[in-house]
């Protein structure tokens, strides 16, 4: 029995030898083929991956060159990673700083050679039609008249805002309707156009009233503890935080204070983003977690949590007929709100203060406009605080503010990319190409404007827009076409009431501090912002 015992249990071990030598064998063959697997999979990644970044960096670059090479269109020579961006870093270091030929008023208002100064070399030795790169995005820089006409009222879906665009700032903009194209885009600019409509803007003049008020008065405090008569006051920030407040109130209502909390955080995801715009198109950047990117992505978590309390909390509570419950009612998915409600806010905050500030910069330098403005402000309101009706009649200040836009357009350039091949006049742009127009240069064209396009001179536009230049179509502070901005009624009352009842309220000069110094951020600003000497007036509206 033990023997038996013995016997199998020498069998079973001999048994179980061999089951073991061939599982080894076959755990061998195993690890060898998972090894092989693993290795070829690996390959076809890296070679995979070599091929797209070598195709973006050479392949494809080289082939759009090509194409419009064989067009008659050049441009400069572009480095392998960066493209032209240190070409346009080193000019814009070097170049004289826009304004630096007249530090003192009346300036010579020369925003484009100044900000954009290897554009205007460019366009010397290439044309009005050349490419160029920002990393790997090719670029075709526009300036033809005709093709600058197409390219701005095209309908078609298969021109759209660059792509780019949207990867860049996706942490700021996310899926919006700024960024987005195609059919989205024209979902969102359905639900959103008709809440931005004359009429519901005139809806909104009570609390434009109230934000403008809430600054003036600011003013008045600062006037009085430096004596009470006149203060020399920096406006840009006092500026902004009345946009900001406007708009915090048009797209929450009752809200806006908690709007206010979640717009600061947008505010300083945009200066994060800001600096990024020459980094633009280096291959990875937005991934890599350096201490701006991941401050970045700690932010666009903060404030979607935000929004969303927010929309629930309103939801719950009220059936205030504001901007975003509209949005709401209308979304088709959370981020639809969230994204949404950072594109109204960063497109309109920080685009209408800068054109109130360039206003009171032009209308405290031209005294001879202030006090035309001030009188025409006077007679149609009457001691009456403004309204719809009378700011329609203020055709003095519109033509200031049209004059203030043309020469600092807050958005220097309107841009898109061909999503698919297309043609405009001769012109074949393929695939993949974006599009530069470059607004500052086309609204100081002395062929358009006339010789003294350079100068402040509001009258030119007594006629209107059409009887001011040779080719309306060229004035485009707001964009034109279908993707015109959608918050121009809005801005432009904003504008009105603000500047009617600041001039009504305020005689304007500029500080001797001020120097003028327009910089290019994700908007045209003064450098070192604006200084005005603001001197209370005898018979004030708000008093
Ligand atoms: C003086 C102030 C403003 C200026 C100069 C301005 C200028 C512009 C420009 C140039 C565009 C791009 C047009 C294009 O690509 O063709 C744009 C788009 C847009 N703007 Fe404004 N804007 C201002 C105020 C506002 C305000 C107050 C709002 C909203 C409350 C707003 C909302 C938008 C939106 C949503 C778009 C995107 C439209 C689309 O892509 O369909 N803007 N704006």
């Amino acid at each position: 029995m033990q023997t038996v015992y013995r016997l199998s249990i020498r069998n079973k071990t001999s048994e179980q030898l061999k089951f073991k030598s061939i599982w080894s064998h076959y755990s061998f063959m195993e690890v060898h083929f998972s090894f092989q697997v693993f290795l070829s999979f690996a390959l076809v990644v890296i070679f995979g991956l070599v091929f797209r970044v070598y195709s973006s960096l050479v392949t494809k670059p080289h082939r759009l060159r090509q194409a419009f090479k064989k067009q008659g269109i050049g441009g400069p020579p572009s480095n392998f990673l960066l493209g032209n961006i240190s070409d346009i870093r080193r000019a814009r270091i070097s170049a004289p700083k826009a304004g630096a030929a007249t530090p003192s008023p009346p300036f010579f208002h020369n925003c484009g050679p100044a900000l954009f100064p290897i554009f205007y070399e460019w366009r010397k030795q290439y044309g009005e039609i050349f490419m160029f790169s920002l990393g790997n995005i090719q670029l075709l820089h526009v300036n033809q008249y005709d093709i600058v006409r197409e390219i701005s009222t095209c309908t078609s879906l298969d021109l759209g805002k660059p792509k780019y665009q949207a990867k860049e700032f996706h942490s700021l903009l996310g899926d919006g309707i700024l960024t987005s194209n195609g059919n989205f885009w024209a979902r969102q600019r359905k639900i959103l156009a008709p809440q931005l409509f004359m009429d519901k803007v005139k809806g909104m003049i009570s609390l434009i009233q109230q934000s403008t008020i809430i600054l003036i008065n600011s003013w008045k405090d600062v006037i009085d503890d430096q004596g009470g008569v006149a203060a020399d006051i920096k406006i840009d920030n006092y500026l902004k935080k009345f946009s900001g407040d406007v708009i915090s109130r048009a797209c929450f209502g009752s809200s806006y204070s908690e709007g206010q909390h979640i717009f600061q955080k947008l505010r300083d995801l945009e200066k994060i983003s800001s600096k990024k715009v020459l980094s633009t198109g280096i291959p990875c950047m937005r991934y890599i977690p350096t201490q701006s990117n991941r401050r970045a992505w700690e932010l666009k978590k903060d404030i979607k949590a935000l929004i969303l309390k927010l929309v629930n909390q309103k939801n719950e509570a009220t059936s205030e007929n504001n901007l975003m419950q509209r949005v709401v009612e209308e979304a088709e998915s959370v981020d639809f709100i969230v994204d949404n409600c950072k594109n109204i806010y960063l497109a309109g905050y920080e685009t209408t203060a800068i054109a109130a500030t360039w206003c009171l910069m032009l209308l405290a330098s031209n005294q001879e406009w202030q006090d035309r403005v001030r009188a025409e402000v006077l007679e149609i309101c009457n001691g009456r605080i403004p309204n719809s009706d009378s700011i329609k009649k203020m055709k003095q200040l519109t033509m200031v503010i049209n004059e203030s836009l043309r020469l600092y357009p807050p958005v220097a350039v309107v841009s898109r990319e061909a999503l698919k091949d297309l043609k405009f006049g001769n012109t074949y742009i393929p695939e993949g190409v974006n599009i530069w127009i470059m607004v500052t240069s086309l609204h100081t064209d002395p062929d358009i404007w006339g010789q003294d396009s350079y100068e402040f001179k509001p009258e030119r536009f007594s006629n209107g827009i059409s009887g001011a230049c040779k080719l309306p179509h060229l004035y485009m502070p707001f964009g034109i076409g279908p993707r015109i901005c959608l918050g121009m009624n809005l801005a432009l009352v904003e504008l009105k009431i603000l500047l009617s009842l600041i001039l009504s309220d305020f005689s304007l000069s500029l500080s001797p501090k001020y120097v003028h110094a327009p910089s290019l951020r994700l908007v045209i600003e003064p450098e070192n912002g604006v200084d005005l000497v603001m001197e209370k007036l005898n018979s004030p509206v708000i008093a």
